[in-house]
């Protein structure tokens, strides 16, 4: 049995690192294992120019521990309003790694987004044909947003609605699709050209609704797009384990105050970051596939946004440790997802 695992120092793909006094704790915990992160930009007010994205990748630049080795690679939230010298900017000032398209009210803090989905390649075509001419990619929450479509079905809708139509139109246009949950993406994912990769998260490979919802409710579980049956759990194991290099690292940890979890009405998002890498190394191990993390981890997302792969590297050992019950967040608290569980691979340096 494998004891020890030295890879490539991993990037996320897929990361909230919120805002003000909450940085402390999330860039602390991501700078930790990753070397580069793409910080999601659905922050209140969201980030739409290029200026506000400096300015936050200041703030996170201020809030990173001493002696931490940590770049966050900037996103840019698509709107109705997103315009090609937009696009133009951005990639003048290099900072700008790609733009992210939230259907409008899909998700936490995406009021903001695209209203009409059905005719994004019209409405938003020359700012989609500037990202394409740029080579900046668009990262995609794939969900309708429609409530006569069941939660269940939402990713599965989204790719036969909007996706499949989005990717013939703009074929040179880099998509990602993001935090992937179900065997219908993995599929259209697989058999998509080579311009269209996804990210798998850690918790969408350890776990499926049952362990949401059996012998009561578990909120913190709960995340957009929400945990779906065991047959799409496996799915989504296998793509990850496959060596396929469309499939990468992105953990969209997502924290949320405690009592914003623990509520009648709870926010979705699972706060991950403090042990992502570690989460993912048990999957891998369920799959006998730890052959496989490093390119999953390390090489297919560096690959895929055309940046060079790491040189430093990291090392999991197979040994016991207790994650915190809760951690401090501000003035308040965060329950990382398995708060006070054993987990047993642990990161040494
Ligand atoms: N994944 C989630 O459940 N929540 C994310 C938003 C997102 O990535 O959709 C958040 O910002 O809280
Ligand atoms: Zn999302
Ligand atoms: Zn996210």
């Amino acid at each position: 049995m494998t004891q020890q695992l030295t890879l490539t120092r991993p990037d996320d793909w897929h990361l909230h690192l919120r805002d003000g006094d909450a940085l402390a704790e999330t860039v602390a915990s991501a700078a930790r294992t990753f070397a580069r992160a793409i910080v999601m930009p659905n922050l209140r007010p969201p980030v739409v120019t290029v200026e506000d994205a400096t300015a936050y990748q200041q703030r996170i630049t201020a809030a990173t521990p001493q002696g931490a080795d940590f770049e966050p690679l900037m996103t840019l939230y698509l709107t109705d309003q997103t315009t090609p010298e937009m696009i133009y900017a951005a990639k003048a000032r290099g900072n700008i790694k790609a733009l992210k398209l939230y259907p409008a009210g899909a998700t936490t803090n995406s009021d903001s987004g695209v209203t009409d989905l059905a005719h994004i390649h019209d409405t938003l075509h020359d700012t989609l044909a500037a990202m394409a001419e740029c080579g900046i990619p668009l990262l995609v929450h794939g969900e309708v947003t429609d409530p006569d479509i069941d939660i269940f079905d939402r990713e599965k809708v989204f790719i036969d609605r909007y996706l499949r139509d989005l990717v013939k139109r703009f074929p040179t246009l880099k998509i990602v699709m993001e935090h992937i949950t179900t065997a219908d993406a993995v599929e259209f994912v697989t058999n998509a050209p080579a311009n269209v990769g996804a990210t798998i998260t850690a918790h969408h490979l350890l776990f499926n609704r049952n362990d949401m919802l059996v012998g009561g409710i578990r909120p913190h579980y709960f995340c957009l797009p929400i945990l779906k049956r065991n047959s799409h759990q496996q799915a989504l194991l296998e793509a990850a384990t496959s060596g396929n290099p469309k499939f990468f690292l992105g953990t969209d940890s997502a924290p949320h105050v405690k009592d914003a979890k623990e509520a009648a009405c709870g926010c979705a998002g699972c706060y991950t970051a403090p042990a992502a890498l570690e989460m993912y190394a048990e999957a891998f191990e369920m799959m006998n596939a730890l052959d496989k993390l490093e390119a999953f981890a390390s090489h297919h997302g560096p690959d895929f946004y055309g940046l060079p792969r790491n040189t430093k590297t990291v090392t999991l050992t197979k040994e016991d440790w207790q994650l915190p019950e809760s951690i401090a967040y501000g003035d308040d608290q965060v329950i990382p997802l398995r708060a006070g569980e054993t987990l047993t691979w642990r990161l040494v340096r």
